[in-house]
Formats: C-alpha cells, sequence, structure tokens
C-alpha cells in the first residue's frame, strides 16, 4: 500500500475503530428527516450547531440547538449568503484532529472541532426546471454549503460528512469508521460535482452562451451519471459492462421496470433501445423487432396484435432470438403470437395482466415496461479514440418527411393506399443502419436490406428476403432508401423485382439516370430532399 492510501501514515487508531460523535454542523435545505436525526443526535449527547431555518426546525421539536451566529459572533446576512462563511466553522470542519500542531492551534484560538457535518445544497437543477428567472436561480447557487462539503470530505481522517437524508439511519453517536468517511466522503465530492456540472452547463447554455452562432454546442460539455446496474457483461463475456443513468429525473429504457425474466445484457439494452426508438417513430399501433440492432420487421396495425403479427411475417427466421418492442399496451391476443416464438426481450408502456400471465409462463423471456419518457435522447454522444462526438438526435419531423412536400420524380403520382405505404417505410426505413433499403406493403417491411458497404447490395438483400419468385413479397411492395442512389443499379434491382413505387432524399450528381429507370420501368419515384443515415 503507498504511504498516501495508508490510513495509518498519521493515526495510529485501526481503520475499523469508529470516532465517536460529539459534535455536528447541520445545515439542510432538504429537512426531511432532519428533527428524527437531531432528537437522536441530542439523545446520543452530541452537540448540534445549526443554520436559520434548520436551527428554527430544530429548536420547533424541542431539540436544544447552538445557532451557527452563536459560534460566528457574526448576524446571518445578505439574505443568507454569508451564513457558514466564517473562519470559527471552516477551522472548526478543517482541523485535522491526527495533528497535534492543529490541535494546540484551535486550543490557541477558542474553537471547537466538528466531527460530524450534515449539509444538503439549495436546490439549483430544480430552480432552472421550474423555469425561475435568471436571477432567482443565481440565488440558488449554494455557496456556503458546498464549501462546507468539501472541507468535511478533504478532512474525512477527522470528520464524517452526510449529504443525503436517505444516510441519516446510519448516523450513530459511535461515529464512523475511517473507511466508512472515506466512502462518505467520495458521495459528498459525487454531490457537490454533481451540483457544479449543473451550474456550469447552465452558464454556458443560458446565462452566458459559449455556443457558436447556429450551433446548439456549447463550448464545455459536462454531465455526470450514476451506476444503475453492473452487467454481466458487455458485447462479449471478456468484456466487462455497467448501466448508468443520469440523476436528472429522465426516464426512459434504463428506468424501465423489468417484469419478468433473466436480468437484461449488454445488447438487449442495445437492441431494446433500436427497438424502442424504431416502433415509436409511427403513429397508431406499432411493433418493431430487432436483431443485432436492424430491425427483421416493423409494422403498424389497427391492433397491436396485428402489427406484431404483420411485422413478425418480414422474416420470421430472424425474428427468433429478437427484441419485440410494442408502443402500445400489449394485449393478450400479442402475447400469444408472440409465446411460440423465442424472443428475449418484449418492451412496451405496459402489458395487460392476462398478457403478462401467457408472457411469464415462459421462464426467460425479459419483459420490460417503460414509463414514459423520449424515446430519444435529444443529443446523441458517440465516443471516438480520443474524443466524443455530440450531435442533435435524427427526427421525422423535417420537412422532406411530409409527404405532402415529396417531389414527384418519375411515374404517376401515388393513389393513397401506395402514398401511405411509402409514407411508412420512409418512417421505417430510419431504423435500418448502413445503406438501408426497406420493402414495403400494407404497412408492414417485407424485406430489409442493411449493414452493406454499397447501396445495390443491400437492395438485393431487401428483394431477396422479401422473396422474388411468384409469390414473392417484392413484386408489387413499395420501397424507401434512406439515402440518395448515387448510381441506378440499385433502383434497378428494386425495379426488375417489381417494386411499383419508391421513396429516396434524391441529390446524387447521377439522379437523371435514376429517374430514367424508374420512367422506364413506368415506377413512381418520389423524392424527400432529406436524408435519414443511421450507422
Ligand atoms: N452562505 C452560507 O454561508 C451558507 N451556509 C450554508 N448554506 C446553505 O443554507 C442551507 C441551509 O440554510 P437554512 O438552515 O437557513 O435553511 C443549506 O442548503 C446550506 O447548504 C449557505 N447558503 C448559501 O450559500
Amino acid at each position: 500500500m503507498s504511504a498516501a492510501l495508508d490510513p495509518t501514515a498519521l493515526d495510529p487508531a485501526a481503520p475499523e475503530t469508529r470516532r465517536p460523535l460529539h459534535r455536528a454542523l447541520v445545515s439542510v435545505y432538504d429537512k426531511s428527516g432532519l428533527v428524527e436525526l437531531a432528537t437522536a443526535l441530542h439523545a446520543a449527547g452530541v452537540e448540534i450547531v445549526s443554520t436559520g431555518s434548520t436551527a428554527a426546525t430544530i429548536a420547533a421539536a424541542g431539540v436544544p440547538v447552538t445557532p451557527v451566529e452563536e459560534l460566528t459572533g457574526f448576524p446571518e446576512c445578505l439574505d443568507g449568503r454569508v451564513k457558514t462563511l466564517h473562519p470559527r466553522v471552516h477551522a472548526g470542519i478543517l482541523a485535522d484532529t491526527r495533528r497535534p500542531e492543529h490541535l494546540a492551534q484551535l486550543v490557541e484560538l477558542g474553537i471547537a472541532a466538528f466531527d460530524l457535518v450534515v449539509v444538503n445544497l439549495y436546490p439549483f437543477a430544480a430552480t432552472v426546471a421550474s423555469g425561475a428567472s435568471a436571477d432567482e436561480c443565481v440565488e440558488q447557487i449554494d455557496i456556503g454549503g458546498p464549501s462546507m462539503v468539501r472541507a468535511a470530505a478533504k478532512n474525512h481522517p477527522s470528520v464524517a460528512v452526510v449529504v443525503d437524508p436517505a444516510r441519516y439511519g446510519e448516523i450513530d453517536a459511535a461515529g464512523f469508521t475511517l473507511f466508512e468517511r472515506r466512502a462518505l466522503a467520495a458521495a459528498a465530492f459525487v454531490h457537490t460535482a454533481t451540483y457544479d456540472v449543473a451550474v456550469a452547463s447552465w452558464f454556458g447554455s443560458v446565462l452566458a452562451p459559449t455556443a457558436l452562432e447556429g450551433s446548439p454546442f456549447p463550448a464545455w460539455a459536462g454531465a455526470t451519471w450514476d451506476r444503475s446496474t453492473v452487467l454481466r457483461y458487455g458485447e462479449n463475456p471478456h468484456q466487462a459492462a455497467a448501466l448508468y443513468t443520469q440523476g436528472d429525473g429522465t426516464r426512459g429504457l434504463a428506468q424501465a421496470t423489468q417484469l419478468h425474466g433473466k436480468e437484461m445484457s449488454y445488447n438487449n439494452y442495445v437492441d431494446a433501445d433500436a427497438a424502442w426508438r424504431a416502433a415509436h417513430d409511427h403513429t397508431g399501433p406499432a411493433v418493431a423487432i430487432i436483431k443485432h440492432a436492424n430491425p427483421c420487421g416493423i409494422a403498424v396495425g389497427s391492433d397491436i396484435a396485428q402489427a406484431h403479427a404483420k411485422a413478425h411475417a418480414c422474416d420470421p427466421l430472424s425474428a427468433f432470438g429478437g427484441v419485440i418492442a410494442a408502443n402500445q399496451v400489449v394485449t393478450a391476443a400479442m402475447a400469444a403470437q408472440v409465446a411460440p416464438v423465442f424472443t428475449e426481450v418484449v418492451i412496451a408502456p405496459g402489458f395487460e395482466p392476462a398478457a403478462l400471465e401467457i408472457l411469464t409462463a415462459k421462464k426467460n423471456i425479459r419483459l420490460l415496461q417503460v414509463d414514459g419518457g423520449a424515446p430519444r435522447a435529444a443529443v446523441e454522444l458517440r465516443p471516438i479514440s480520443g474524443g466524443l462526438l455530440l450531435q442533435q438526435a435524427d427526427r421525422i419531423d423535417a420537412a422532406g418527411d411530409d409527404p405532402a412536400q415529396w417531389q414527384l420524380a418519375a411515374g404517376a403520382a401515388a393513389d393513397a393506399a401506395t402514398l401511405a405505404d411509402l409514407a411508412f417505410a420512409w418512417r421505417a426505413v430510419r431504423a435500418v443502419k448502413s445503406n438501408a433499403i426497406l420493402l414495403a406493403s400494407d404497412g408492414a417491411s417485407v424485406g430489409v436490406g442493411m449493414g452493406q458497404v454499397n447501396r445495390v447490395d443491400s437492395c438485393r438483400l431487401a428483394v431477396e428476403r422479401a422473396g422474388t419468385g411468384a409469390d414473392g413479397r417484392a413484386r408489387g411492395s413499395v420501397a424507401a432508401s434512406d439515402a440518395f442512389f448515387p448510381f441506378a443499379d440499385g433502383l434497378q434491382v428494386l425495379l426488375d423485382a417489381g417494386v411499383r413505387a419508391v421513396v429516396q432524399p434524391g441529390g446524387s450528381v447521377r439522379d437523371a439516370e435514376v429517374i430514367a429507370a424508374a420512367e422506364a420501368a413506368g415506377a413512381t419515384l418520389y423524392l424527400t430532399g432529406t436524408r435519414h443515415f443511421a450507422h
């Protein structure tokens, strides 16, 4: 063990030895559990020093308390901006009681040391979230609180610091061991670091914006993450992995309630996220079935069971071991269809009791209920070697996503049913990764080509999956391409298979050749002007 980590370097007492509590400094915005804590501390003979309304709350409960002003000999002033910012407070927190010279100085100065600091901070983030004015937000930046928390955490060999009312039950007059004080100090620094990230982010985005003109991204981006679950392993068994969440009230897949089944794996989360997004790109009942983050079936239906049946029919072979997301409550009818198919995860906003009964009869299937929240974060993060890419999430509301704005480039204008299928295909194709081609018919994908390094191979794959024979589904279907056809060859594969209407962004230098191919085949071709790459 290095000298720095040796707990006995200055203190010969065993690190398991508890430091009894004699004197506590209590200053909390959140008063929950305060009276119970103060009552217990007093009963155990611990002297309590406290600030303004914290002291008032304690005193009102009939528990003796020393106002901090009595200690400092100075009134709390400037509307509470200065209460505890005083050497008599901070010397009491920061004295390293293992050092004889510190103890001697305290005696000389007539200051008593604290061995417990209980502080939580002004609600800055909640004030910002409430839409309060800039002045009100600034007023809620706690100064004295973080100073005490940081001082106590630094001086953890002598002081225990508690920042979370949920942990008051751990406070006992017998005190804490060094290891416990270290853990409390670590939690205290997380408390102040999270707080400062919120303050710095607000300054850089609202009060003194640092984004360049035309960009929403500030000069500095901070985020704090709390570990939610340690996963069994990552993408492969030799990779350790964990799930983290932001403690900012965000709701989504990461906060889902698991109703049944084995624990979620890393790959389950990746696929469930892709499925959840894909199912929410549609209004009305929609189901997406995902394998390896790509859809093997997406469909809308008159109800969720019909949407599932249509999505499953797209590629039943690939749906084996898939992750299914429904954008509406899973009904018993849908559950009865899912039950016979080996399925890793079903994710939905809810499950009918009868659906749960059917699905929980299967031991291993994981059932996740997501309680609200947007399916996509507004900003997406992707680490790269040496840095991090940030982008606004792709949305489905650009002008080019409205079929009424599409440009008819070839063939006859689509009838209402064909246009509805094209609109469905255009929404569904953005869930497909890397040269996405999606063939659709009657509100369901019937062939998906993805993961190719050229678009023509994706077209071949989509057509092959849809089936090209007399009873194949390519003939008479419609198609969407997430990006333009660079040559006519990819589109020609679709046209040769009998695809009768296609929607794509356009914008290739060879658009004229592509349009000519559609014209020659008598097919309808729409240009959106908007692209939906997903890598
Ligand atoms: N300015 C100071 O000296 C100061 N000292 C403590 N506080 C905060 O005041 C709050 C408690 O105040 P009260 O006991 O008056 O409710 C705590 O959230 C604490 O973090 C302060 N407030 C803000 O900075």
